[in-house]
């Protein structure tokens, strides 16, 4: 191999597996079972060598980046007043996206076992943005590490077209930014991107909360159309698991985060959030002023916006401003049928439930409009037999079920859209005097149903942390919540009663027909992420389907 610096040139023919031809090499995987059959744990790399964790690299303290020095014009604002940091270059004036690849090799533990080293050295990689040249031959032998990867000085790569970006005046991108994220009002927030790199995804911009459960909640199908803003700054230091989703594709148009991913730290995580996010194909940005989005959506409402994440790295804001200003929002738009999945049984409870398994099982259908994994394992824990049907299935498919009880569950869009279809099945449902209960979209479709109507809501509801009482009771519930459409109250016919509001504004959070077995929460009882105080919601429906199976033994007696 040619190579043009002579510590690699030295590394390439003494140890280097790049010398050896690949198909004999053995695979990362190979080398990991060897070592694992070998009894070789943390220490010792693929190499054979055995490091000190203690040893100390030989380079000097890495310099910074700088940019070009020129003023770029910005043809917005930028209310953001940090600018993203820029990442410190190599000492070897390259700049080594140490993240993926550590990433690539599985994580930290992984690298560190790799290399031979301890977890403190790979955390100084990080600080100082790259590998001592030492452990490359261990690195390489990962699959998908190529010398390029290590090293920006023998090949085009990202620090070239970084640099090269940072001296065209013709992108407005300002140094140590590569994503942006362009509001319909012509704010640009400019911060790092991760995840998948997308020309711009573009949706409705909203606001979550929620201190945890970020996994749960991009996997919920509810957010689909919609741009996720956390309002929490440390996202993604949990990583993801495979366990964890909501649903099996990534319904959320991206992330918006405050800090930079850091590497996971939990013993659930499976996988670094930004790999993730780039296995589901979609983008998240970090570095962002998270708290000027929230006041500015509190303030000012539902807002579209883009969010870009290029690969090479060009931003042309003028562009991504149209495309969000043409986008036509949420209202009208019906995604339940993007989100929905085939007919299936299922058959799993609640994790870890200390409720005994019923034998007395009810028959339920579950409309699935983008329904939420945990609401399924709720209806099963409480003591159902679920078929999940789609969202277009009619009446008569699913009273061909027979079920004892029909459950609508939550779903994205504009309720009044996806009411078109989903509700003349519920009103034959009504009709057929089976119990309904629905959740969130489910509530929503469940009120038209009933004659009511619904509303875009000045400022959603999303988070695990929304008080919301029961009007009967007076009894105040934690929930989960992420809507942004409500049912208006005002357009309920007489025979429909308000059975919970919540705290933060007042609107709807929950309903009951006086005249038939149809209840719904505007909120989720299943929480997943969030408190479980309304799960007796569930045990209600349960109780609804035995009081009607008693009756009908009774009558029948
Ligand atoms: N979680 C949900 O079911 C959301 C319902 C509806 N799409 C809304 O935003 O109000």
């Amino acid at each position: 191999m040619i190579c043009l610096r002579s510590d690699i040139a030295v590394l390439l023919t003494s140890d280097s597996p790049q010398e050896t031809p690949s198909a004999s090499r053995p695979s990362f995987l190979e080398w990991r079972q060897n070592r694992t059959k070998a009894g070789l744990q943390q220490s010792g790399s693929p190499c054979g060598r055995k490091t000190s964790h203690s040893e100390k690299t030989s380079h000097p303290v890495p310099k910074r980046k700088t940019g070009s020095g020129k003023k770029l014009p910005i043809p917005f604002p930028i209310p953001y007043s940090e600018p993203p940091e820029v990442h410190p270059a190599a000492s070897n004036g390259a700049t080594m996206d140490i993240d993926r690849i550590i990433e690539k090799a599985g994580g930290a533990d992984e690298i560190a076992a790799l290399a031979g080293v301890g977890l403190e050295a790979v955390r100084k990689w990080r600080q100082s943005r790259m590998v001592p040249t030492k452990h490359w031959p261990a690195l390489l032998r990962v699959p998908g590490i190529a010398l390029q990867d290590l090293t920006a000085d023998l090949t085009t790569t990202e620090t070239q077209q970084e640099q090269e970006r940072e001296t065209d005046v013709s992108n407005p991108c300002p140094p140590g930014a590569n994503a942006a994220l362009v509001l319909a009002d012509g704010t640009v927030l400019w911060g790092r991107g991760f995840g998948a790199h997308t020309e711009g995804a573009v949706g409705e911009l909203c606001f979550s909360t929620g201190m945890t459960g970020y996994q749960e909640t991009l996997t919920d199908p509810s957010f689909a159309g919609q741009i996720v803003t956390f309002t929490f700054p440390h996202i993604g230091n949990v990583g993801t698991n495979a366990d964890d989703n909501e649903a099996p594709k990534m319904a959320a148009l991206g992330a918006v985060v405050k800090e930079d991913i850091t590497a996971p730290a939990s013993w659930r995580s499976h996988e670094p959030f930004a790999a993730w996010l780039r296995d589901h194909g979609r983008a998240g940005i970090s570095g962002i002023d998270t708290r000027a989005i929230t006041r500015t959506l509190r303030d000012n409402g539902p807002q579209t916006a883009i969010l870009a994440f290029p690969e090479n790295g060009r931003i042309d804001t003028d562009s991504l401003l149209n495309r969000a200003r043409q986008w036509p929002g949420l209202e009208g738009m019906d995604l339940a049928k993007e989100v929905t999945r085939p007919k299936r049984v299922w058959t799993e409870g609640v994790w870890h439930s200390t409720k005994p398994v019923r034998e007395n099982r009810r028959r339920v259908v579950a409309m699935d409009y983008g329904a939420k994994d945990n609401i399924l394992r709720c209806l099963v824990t409480a003591g159902c037999d679920v078929t999940v049907l789609p969202a277009t299935a009619t009446a008569e498919e699913i009273l061909e079920l027979r079920p004892e009880g029909v459950f609508l569950s939550n779903g994205p869009g504009d309720p009044a859209a996806t009411g078109t279809y989903a509700v003349p099945a519920i009103r034959k449902v009504l009709d057929a005097n089976v119990p309904v209960f629905g959740i969130c979209l489910g509530h929503q479709l469940l009120a038209q149903a009933l004659g009511g109507k619904t509303y875009k809501l000045e400022r959603g509801h999303r988070g695990a942390n929304q008080p919301v009482k029961d009007v009967e009771t007076g009894r105040v519930e934690i929930t989960s919540q992420n809507h942004g459409f409500a049912v208006d109250e005002k357009s309920l016919p007489a025979d429909v009663k308000v059975t919970h509001v919540s705290l933060f504004d007042g609107s709807n959070e929950g309903i009951a027909s006086t005249t038939k077995d149809a209840f719904s929460v505007q909120y989720h009882p299943e929480a997943s992420p969030g408190p479980s105080d309304s799960f007796y919601l569930f045990e209600r429906f349960v109780a609804v389907m035995d009081r009607r199976a008693a009756n009908s033994t009774n009558a029948g007696a």
